[in-house]
């Protein structure tokens, strides 16, 4: 079995590339022109040759899944058969056809292994593993090697072993602190006040509002930025500067650079093709907003003695001196990244299940008595607000799986998966099939409150398991209960149809998305 001392090392070998460039700068060729047509030929015509093989070429593992090719792997299902933006439908499908427990092989012919299977994703998810190992975003590693006037490592995100450990013990313990969020609530209610207003602004007689998902942006900007920042940026004011929607879609791009780094061709490692350029200026763009942000918000605490409950979470982090100044900045400036769209996307999600249950709407209404501000203690009081977030996370979560490398092997039914393969485990997948949910595509809020069996909870992961679980996991709970509870005290949601969602390296509605808050 791998030592966890040798994991970093076995992941390095299976980053081929990454491995190749680890000491070198991003990509040096001009791609434009000719020559990625040509290599795409090539690429074809290796397909074509080798589809007759069909056999594993990876020795190791015998699971069922799709066909291997040589220098590609399984990675042609996402150039044919399976389009990138629909990956979660792809799994599904993937699922379906080879079962709960099936193998993909990498362009550098490492496996990976997806598991759908409730015992075994059990087991991976209590992993008890000190230095959890999630595989780290390729090109987000690789850009940030090459820039260390900005970046002393990949992050907390992408780091691993005792570089991951220390970061995170040192960045994350005031964002997890229940103190923090108790000291932060009175703030989070006027920030959800003010999103409330917006919404108002927004309305059209009929209750329609339009582009709603720029406004859920908006909110998880303004309120990861006061969280962070402890200063309020007027991200929610109607007529706002553009800069927030230059940061918005920056941070989209971003994660749609990361997804198609991940499932498109790999040519971006040999050459900074139109892809990693895309990435590039992403990740630029984020960081001369945030690095401006936090300048502004310095400059406002100096000069005023705050005292209104909010924390700068950031000014601590910048204090500390266990850490370099590069981490402590780009930790900031992850924070507000990972902020924005998963609150934005989560929250569009749960309103759009919830429209179809008005009869919840009015429970959960009746449960919340007064207006104005919220205490946890009315929030604790209103079972229904937790029931309908949890069975949104369970039906439609923004990340449908969680990546690991095992730190033990693994056996499900005859197959043996050793220790350090790279494992996707599909916790979305699973929470809709028959035999770990009671009527289990069916958005069921009562569930939560009334168990039904089957009833396998554990397998509701929105924010990940162990030591590497999302440390904004307590800020987000709260806030989305806030909003919830405040937009239901207002209005009623109605949608008309079904949401398109599509997978940007986390699932988003296909925007725009408009509905309708009607008044009581
Ligand atoms: C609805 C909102 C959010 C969801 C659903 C979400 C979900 C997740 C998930 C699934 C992971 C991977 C966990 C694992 O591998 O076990 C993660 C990691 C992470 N999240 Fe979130 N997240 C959300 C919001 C946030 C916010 C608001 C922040 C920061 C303020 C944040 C910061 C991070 C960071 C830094 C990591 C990496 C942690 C590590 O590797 O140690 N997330 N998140």
């Amino acid at each position: 079995m791998a030592k966890l001392s040798e994991w970093p090392n076995k992941v390095v070998v299976w980053e081929m590339c990454t491995l190749k460039r680890e000491n070198t700068s991003p990509p040096l060729l001009d791609w434009s022109g000719m020559t990625p047509t040509l290599v795409l030929i090539a690429v074809a015509l290796l397909l074509a040759g080798a589809v007759v093989l069909r056999g594993r070429l990876d020795g190791k593992l015998r699971l069922p899944g799709p066909p291997s090719l040589p220098l590609v792997g399984t990675r042609w299902l996402f150039w044919t058969r399976y389009r990138m933006n629909k990956l979660h439908e792809a799994y599904e499908d993937m699922l379906l056809r080879y079962g709960p427990v099936f193998v993909e092989t990498t362009p550098g012919g490492a496996s990976l292994v997806s598991i759908a299977d409730r015992i075994a994703l059990e087991t991976v998810l209590r992993t008890p593993a000190r230095r959890p190992y999630r595989p780290p975003t390729e090109i987000v590693q690789i850009y940030r090697k090459s820039r260390p006037d900005r970046y002393a490592s990949t992050g907390l995100v992408n780091e691993q072993g005792e570089k991951w450990f220390h970061l995170r013990r040192h960045l994350t313990a005031e964002l997890t602190s229940p103190q923090t969020m108790q000291g932060f609530l009175p703030e989070l209610n006027c920030i959800c006040d003010d999103f409330l207003h917006l919404l108002q602004a927004c309305r059209h007689p009929d209750g329609t509002v339009n582009a709603f998902e720029q406004l859920t942006n908006r909110m998880g900007l303004e309120s990861v930025c006061a969280l962070m920042l402890g200063t309020r940026l007027g991200f929610l004011e109607r007529w706002m500067s553009g800069r927030a929607s230059t940061l918005a879609s920056a941070v989209k791009t971003h994660f749609r650079a990361q997804r198609d780094s991940y499932y498109g061709a790999p040519l971006w490692k040999f050459a900074p093709t139109r892809l990693y350029r895309t990435f590039v200026r992403s990740e630029e763009t984020i960081h001369t907003i945030v690095s401006e942000l936090m300048e502004e918000a310095k400059v406002r605490s100096r000069s005023s003695a705050q005292d209104n409950g909010m924390q700068e979470i950031f000014l601590k982090i910048l204090s500390n001196p266990e850490l370099d100044m590069r981490d402590k900045k780009a930790a900031v400036i992850d924070f507000i990244t990972a902020g924005i769209e998963t609150l934005a996307n989560s929250l569009v999600f749960l309103l759009y299940l919830l429209s179809s249950r008005p009869e919840w709407q009015r429970k959960i209404r009746s449960e919340l008595a007064s207006r104005g501000e919220l205490h946890a203690e009315q929030l604790s009081a209103a079972p229904s607000i937790k029931a309908a977030i949890n069975e949104a996370f369970r039906l439609l979560p923004i990340t449908p799986f969680l990546a690991r490398l095992l730190d033990a092997p693994l056996t499900i039914d005859d197959y043996e998966i050793p220790a350090g393969t790279f494992v996707l485990a599909h916790t979305g997948a699973a929470c809709r099939r028959e035999e770990n949910f009671w009527r289990a595509r069916e958005y069921l809020p009562e569930r939560w409150l009334d168990v039904r069996e089957p009833h396998a909870a554990s397998l509701v992961a929105p924010f990940g398991r162990g030591r590497r679980m999302c440390p904004g996991k307590r800020f987000v709970e709260l806030e989305l209960n806030l909003l919830l509870a405040k937009i239901i005290q207002n209005w009623r949601v109605e949608f008309d149809g079904q949401l398109d969602v599509q997978f940007d390296f986390l699932l988003s509605p296909k925007s725009p998305v408009s509905l309708r808050l009607v008044e009581w």
